[in-house]
């Protein structure tokens, strides 16, 4: 019945697109751009009725009736319905007074589906689970909300305590893995349910060990942000920054699934609107350019490219020798710096103030000549020529004039003045005051880029650089800015007038997707600008100077402090949620407390919250990466897992000559064990950077590994193929059926962090772990050699 219903809502929608698509408008900019905003609205709903396909409805509710007589708010769909069901979106029984047919999941009367329990059941008596592929029903789990019954299943060991759904979610949990991260709508635990509907003001930490769920709850939150908050958050849109291009290829799929658009994925590499910056450099270089210090370093590189004149330029203008000296240049610059504005913007008041001391001078020359006495008569028009607003007229107008002062303080772009910068041996040493010669030659590169934005020579620590650049430099654009608001505004009322006739126009289905609640006038508007009907997300993409309702920031240990900096500037609001997990550190200037990284910019007004259940990694692996974890910082419990595989992990002694072979063979033997006739199951190998290339060569002699990457333009590993070979960097947030890890003695001495790394490699596997090590096996991981002699 309900697909039935999700079927007429595709057909209606579908047919009004095609209506508004076909409409002949009267060509009138007015009728194109009404007719192109409701075109985006209707593909938008499409859009959304398209992606709850699969799951539509995963659960249902049997109220207590007495629990239904509560001072629920009577606007709250299914508030007073004894059974209720929960899926991905919301649908309304028009033919029966508006009845919710589907709860949405993220609705208030959806909450309990989630949190429920025996003990304290919320008004619940029957919470079932529905397992289904496509549109059959695979299975149907029943709890009773009732602390006599659940204890007797308890005893009769049919239920565990402290999960919801127990059944769904181990089905869940060991399905073979396609190397996309899916949704978790049906099955999300109580303890992520309570941050993932976290009210939206403020920064919130989620911290959690590997595989509790952060970056489902990450996402979910997102979904449920949008939902609760629309008005607030669909129009500045959610930015959701991930540790690498891998990674937001992995998890790119979750928000379209929960029917959501306005979210956009970006790596750090990624911030600087036009540069994917995925260049390669050592971790003690990106260290430095994370720094905090380098917001000064960069200031003192442009104040260096405010000059003074070594020797006096001397040049002729209106026939008329003119000089420019240091003391000239050199208070022009004072007042220039004094306005307190960008370098670009401030320009304009040293070129003004610089042509203006040439022209007194110029004025006072030719007033001293023209009074001399004995000037004869004819030569005194001098002093008309000398009126002072003439000469500052024609100054202005002189090329050469202009060429000399533009070279004193020149207008410079952001990757002008970096490249400017790192190929210059004397800028470094004038902007890095205090640091040694070492540090300095981190800064230092040879080659510049082909092109200004060449994504393989900037690296992500070089697009926070820039973005803190362009802070410095600015843009005059205070004019084209004017301009554009008054444009908006007027957009603004039209949109209002087009969102009136829509809503009169058609007999709309009064659910979720009335037109003005998936939009309202300044959402049109901002859409109906130039023609352009881009989400606030892809806007904000090819905007700097964007600024976001909320901000998710996934593996949010890894980013610079340099790189907080500039995601403070993109969320002034503040409203951001931040996961991670300290003791997965990997880079050098990664956090090592939030305290430490949030401080500067909220103080102490930050909240934190803990996930504790690991549901990715078997207890038997899971132990093995608790005694890392136990070396790492003993004072942190590592998640409990949530099962146990049987399967007990593995060390595999090898030496140098017979590694690769080893590796190949263990990865064949995983991918038999996983990979099903369908096609699902992943297997990874994760080995230290240096053994990456050899590996990638052995395994793709063997045919284990494709050659070639994606197609998209993002890059990354392919991850839709069974064997992925990585880094452990690169692996960060993924996860895989079987992990085979190479080397760990080489993985721990790769980094100061290596130990984290290890731990990151260690806790990827759902499955199965073997440990191919070419030399001794590290004893941080003698566990396994307890297991396993030899
Ligand atoms: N409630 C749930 N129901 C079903 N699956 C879940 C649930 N919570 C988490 N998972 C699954 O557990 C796995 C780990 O989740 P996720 O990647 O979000 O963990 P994480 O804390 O971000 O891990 P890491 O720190 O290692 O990146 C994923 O496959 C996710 O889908």
């Amino acid at each position: 019945m309900l697909y039935g219903r999700l079927d007429v809502r595709r057909r209606e929608t579908a047919d009004l697109l095609a209506r508004v698509l076909r409409d002949e408008t009267t060509g009138t900019p007015q009728a194109v751009s009404e007719r192109d905003a409701a075109a985006a609205m209707y593909s938008e709903q499409l859009a959304t009725l398209s992606a709850v396909e699969e799951g539509l409805c995963f659960g249902r509710l049997d109220v207590e009736p007495e629990a239904l007589t509560g001072d629920a708010d009577p606007e709250t769909p299914g508030f007073d319905q004894e059974t209720v069901y929960i899926g991905r979106l919301g649908l309304l029984d028009e033919d029966h007074d508006y009845e919710p047919l589907l709860i949405d999941w993220r609705a208030p009367v959806a909450r309990p589906y989630y949190t429920a329990t025996a003990a304290n059941p919320d008004g619940i008596r029957r919470r079932r689970h529905l397992r289904t592929r496509s549109r059959r029903v695979l299975a149907a789990d029943d709890e009773i909300l009732d602390l006599a019954e659940a204890a007797a299943a308890a005893a009769s060991g049919t239920q565990r305590g402290g999960l919801t759904g127990e059944a769904t979610l181990l089905a869940a949990l060991t399905a073979g893995r396609t190397g996309r991260m899916g949704d978790i709508v049906a099955t999300i635990q109580s303890e992520q349910d309570r941050i993932i509907r976290s009210g939206v003001n403020g920064v919130l930490v989620v911290e959690g060990g590997p595989g509790t769920g952060k970056t489902a709850v990450a996402l979910h939150r997102a979904a449920y942000l949008l939902y609760t908050h629309r008005r607030q958050l669909a129009k500045r849109g959610v930015l959701v920054v991930g540790p690498n291009p891998t990674f937001l290829r992995y998890i790119e799929q979750v928000l379209p699934s929960l029917g959501e658009t306005s979210v956009l994925l970006q790596t750090v590499g990624e911030l600087y609107p036009g540069l994917a910056a995925h260049g390669q450099e050592p971790a003690v270089q990106a260290a430095r350019k994370g720094d905090l210090d380098m917001a000064k370093v960069l200031a003192a590189a442009v104040r260096d490219r405010q000059e003074l004149p070594r020797r006096t330029v001397r040049l002729v203008v209106d026939n008329e020798p003119v000089e420019i000296d240091r003391d000239l240049v050199a208070q022009a610059r004072t007042r220039a710096r004094r306005t307190r504005r960008p370098h670009n913007d401030a320009k304009r008041t040293f070129v003004r103030e610089a042509i203006d001391l040439l022209a007194r001078r110029e004025h006072d020359r030719i007033s001293r000549q023209g009074s001399h006495p004995d000037v004869a008569d004819s030569d005194r028009r001098l002093l008309d020529r000398g009126d002072l607003a003439d000469i500052r007229a024609s100054m202005r107008e002189n090329d050469d004039l202009l060429a000399a002062l533009d070279e004193l303080w020149p207008t410079l772009t952001p990757p002008q003045l970096l490249i400017d910068l790192y190929t210059d041996t004397k800028r470094i040493t004038a902007a890095t005051r205090g640091w040694s010669d070492a540090q300095r030659a981190l800064l230092r590169r040879e080659k510049p880029p082909q092109h200004p934005l060449d994504d393989t020579w900037w690296t992500p620590a070089d697009a926070v650089l820039l973005d803190e650049a362009a802070e410095l430099l600015g843009e005059d654009d205070t004019a084209e800015r004017e301009r554009q608001e008054r444009k908006r505004e007027a957009d603004e009322a039209y949109a209002a007038g087009v969102l009136e006739i829509l809503a009169m126009e058609e007999d709309w289905d009064p659910e979720l997707l009335r037109p003005t609640d998936v939009v309202d006038a300044s959402v049109l508007a901002d859409r109906s600008r130039e023609s352009s009907y881009a989400s606030a997300a892809e806007r904000a993409a090819d905007d700097r100077t964007w600024t976001f309702g909320h901000v998710i920031v996934d593996e949010a240990q890894e980013l610079s402090p340099m790189a907080w900096r500039v995601l403070m500037r993109r969320c002034p609001s503040r409203s951001m949620t931040l996961v991670g997990d300290v003791a997965q550190t990997g880079a050098r200037d990664g956090a090592s407390s939030w305290h430490g990284v949030l401080s500067p910019y909220v103080a102490a007004r930050w909240r934190r919250e803990s996930l504790t259940v690991n549901y990715r990694t078997p207890a038997e692996i899971a132990d093995v990466a608790a005694d890392v974890l136990a070396v790492i910082d003993p004072s942190q419990t590592p998640p409990d897992s949530v099962r146990e595989s049987g399967v007990p992990p593995r060390a595999l002694a090898t030496d140098e000559a017979g590694l690769a072979h080893q590796v190949a063979t263990t990865a064949r033997a995983a991918v038999d064990d996983v990979v099903d006739a369908e096609g699902n199951g992943r297997v990874a190998v994760l080995a230290p950077g240096a053994r990456v290339e050899p590996l990638r060569e052995r395994l793709t002699a063997d045919g284990l590994l494709v050659a070639g990457g994606p197609d998209d333009e993002r890059g990354g590993e392919d991850l839709e193929v069974a064997v992925v070979l990585s880094t452990v960097a690169d692996a960060k947030g993924l996860e895989f059926d079987a992990v085979v890890l190479v080397d760990p003695e080489g993985m721990i001495g790769e980094s100061p962090r290596g130990l984290n790394d290890l731990y990151v490699a260690l806790t990827r596997a759902t499955r199965s772990l073997d440990v191919v090590h070419p030399g001794g096996l590290p004893p941080v991981l003698r566990r396994l050699a307890g297991a396993h002699p030899g």
